[in-house]
């Protein structure tokens, strides 16, 4: 079914979604696009409106080989979209759930391609904010690169800035992916463009083991790890690659590498992980932790039959009408006690594959997991949500901070 966009753009095909809204295969003056229809919900906001005429010049400015570019923006009666460059290929999240965990040099080679991205954008002065694999797009029709990895593209730049307010967001709500929020977040600082290396690096540990490295379980207990446990060694990964990743999962922003810097270190690596085959590891569980939450159900989101994905906190409060993910669930502000007394060992050691913890949560069944998630009083939540309740205050309107640690020079994003 077709569906008219604007006096310019028709829309054909649902090529996915997400918490903002769909993604429509569609066709403009210039040919094939994609079309971000965002959800009426957040198009009949005036104000959200508001912010994206005004930020029209930073969204549509960013132009580079490993940005999805935006060529548009539509404002037409209750439809709100942005117009981007199609991509013709997958997500990464896709291509993960699909291959569990990629050859080294494959990840690397698109971790890559994600770190020349946000080089440009930091240099241009805007923060991402939201790197995952859900924003790496991969470009099937370019060519092959080392490890017989596709292209890697970074989509969604400037969205989570305009949707983020704090008079859509509550302060005792969390916005953001947990698995990929860095510690100064979870601590209520403002988001600069270290928080995207901190995240890409994320995604790769993510690429080569599985599984995030902070992540499982509840939301809550996610976030309090950011901040309080040290990331423990993949099995089999080389040297390296692995104090490249350990400088870049820094908890202290400034010890993070820039973005030119990790990529240029990350291609410098590619040789000598030619031919190298997946690591093999096992994902550690959140058993001890599972046991200290009273029962937390599954967001209603998801429908039954769709793969579960990892814990997430809505870029966007409430449901999404017409989202279909559970990267929406909403969170209740900890108290400050909590996230200090949260710091207990969690035991998410990786093991090499085949090595069993005795009594595993990996072995119970998935419905009993999931009653057994956490919620409430325990740890995290609190921390967690004081800090972002502070980094949304700080990122209201006319207060986003120069991404700081960049690429200096480029003027800030107004
Ligand atoms: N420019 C594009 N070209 C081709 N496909 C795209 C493009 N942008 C997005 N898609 C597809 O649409 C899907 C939904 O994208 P969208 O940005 O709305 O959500 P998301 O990033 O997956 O999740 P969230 O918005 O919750 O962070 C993507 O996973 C991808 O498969």
């Amino acid at each position: 079914m077709a569906r008219k966009i604007g006096s310019r753009y028709t829309a054909h095909q649902i090529l996915g979604r997400g918490s903002a809204g769909t993604v429509w295969l569609g066709d403009g003056p210039e040919g094939p696009v994609a079309i971000k229809l965002l959800r009426e919900d957040l198009a009949s906001d005036q104000e959200l409106v508001g912010r994206f005429v005004q930020e029209r010049t930073a969204l549509l400015g960013l132009d580079h080989p490993r940005v999805v570019g935006v060529r548009d923006l539509v404002v037409d009666g209750t439809d709100l979209a942005l117009v981007m460059d199609l991509v013709r290929g997958t997500d990464l999240r896709t291509r993960l759930d699909r291959e569990r965990r990629l050859a080294p040099e494959a990840a690397v080679a698109i971790a890559a391609d994600v770190a020349d991205g946000l080089a440009a954008a930091h240099a241009a002065g805007v923060v991402h904010r939201d790197v995952k694999p859900e924003n790496i797009l991969l470009d099937m029709e370019g060519p092959l690169g080392p490890g017989g990895a596709h292209p890697a593209l970074l989509t969604d730049f400037g969205v989570a800035k305009l949707i983020d307010t704090p008079r859509r967001t509550r302060a005792t709500k969390i916005i953001g992916t947990p698995d990929y929020l860095a510690p100064e977040i979870v601590e209520g600082l403002p988001p600069r463009a270290a928080v995207d290396i901190y995240a890409l690096a994320t995604v790769l540990y993510e690429l080569l083991a599985g599984f995030t490295p902070f992540g499982g379980g509840h939301p809550g207990a996610v976030l309090r790890r950011h901040v309080t446990e040290t990331v423990v060694p993949l099995p089999g990964i080389p040297e390296e690659l692995w104090q490249l990743l350990v400088q870049c999962l820094a908890k202290a922003p400034a010890s993070r590498l820039r973005a030119s810097e990790l990529s240029a270190r990350l291609r410098d690596q590619l040789p000598l992980l030619a031919g190298m085959p997946p690591l093999d590891v096992d994902e550690p569980g959140t058993e001890d932790e599972e046991a200290a939450y009273p029962a937390y159900d599954e967001p209603q989101a998801l429908s039954a039959d769709e793969p579960r994905r990892r814990g997430a906190v809505p870029l966007v409060p409430g449901s999404a009408p017409d989202s279909n993910r559970d990267t929406h669930t909403s969170m209740r502000v900890p108290a400050p006690d909590e996230l200090a007394g949260g710091a207990r060992g969690t035991a998410r050691a990786p093991r090499a594959a085949g090595q069993r913890r005795p009594g595993s949560a990996r072995n119970k069944p998935d419905a009993v997991r999931r009653r057994r998630l956490v919620l409430g009083g325990a740890a995290v939540l609190v921390a967690a949500a004081i800090g972002v309740g502070g980094w949304l205050a700080a990122t209201g309107e006319g207060q986003e901070p120069a991404p700081q640690d960049t690429e200096q020079s480029a003027p800030s994003q107004p």
